[in-house]
């Protein structure tokens, strides 16, 4: 649908992998390299993020207008709050000579593989449940039921990538974070060549 020269890297991963410390790394050592989509979410914002920066936070009834009138490239029901990826939100970054940057769910990102988008795919996996576990627990944004439910969910997460292997172009494991930020670093080198 949007033809640039630049990619749309997807990073999918179990709540509490560290997506968002990544991706927070990434774009403060190569501030004018990337973009992140900014999705659209009904979930209330954690202390510190900010509106049209980290999500555009909306009601319910404006996100169901945007599902009507076929806005999204995809979308998903997390805990029972809404987020989605506009057309119009990838469409911003590769217009503004940017890689793209989505941060999303298995489902997202089965739909935008079947985009016309031709994205590259990352799973980050935990070394261990356990380490996912404890640094939910240790962010302090989740009660303990909401970490219990996600351990759930983190369990079946994992278990899917590891069916569907093809829809990730590559696995990382993210034990020590210097050296998954370095991996992850390496497979944007290797899918956009003289880029960074
Ligand atoms: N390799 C690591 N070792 C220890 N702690 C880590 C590591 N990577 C990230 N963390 C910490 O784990 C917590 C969860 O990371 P982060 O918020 O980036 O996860 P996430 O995958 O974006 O989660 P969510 O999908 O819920 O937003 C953070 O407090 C972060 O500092």
């Amino acid at each position: 649908m949007y033809y640039n020269r630049f990619r749309v890297f997807v990073i999918c991963g179990p709540s509490g992998v560290g997506k968002g410390t990544i991706i927070s790394r990434l774009m403060s050592d190569y501030p004018n390299k990337f973009g992140f989509s900014v999705s659209h979410t009904t979930r209330p914002p954690r202390v510190g993020e900010q509106n049209g920066k980290d999500y555009h936070f909306v009601s319910k009834d404006f996100f169901k207008g945007m599902l009507e009138n076929n806005l999204f490239l995809e979308h998903a029901n997390v805990y029972d709050k809404m987020y989605g990826t506009s057309f119009e939100a990838v469409k911003n970054v590769l217009d503004d000579n940017k890689c793209c940057i989505l941060d999303l769910d298995i489902q997202g990102t089965k739909s935008v593989r079947k985009s016309t988008l031709d994205p590259v795919c990352i799973f980050i996996k935990p070394p261990t449940i356990q380490s996912l576990e404890d640094r939910l627990l240790a962010r302090h944004t989740e009660t303990i039921d909401e970490i219990r439910n996600r351990m759930v969910k983190a369990e079946a997460i994992i278990t899917e990538a590891e069916v569907t292997k093809d829809l990730f172009d590559q696995v990382i494991i993210n034990d020590d974070l210097d050296a998954c930020y370095s991996k992850f670093v390496e497979v944007i080198k290797r899918y956009q060549p003289n880029f960074l």
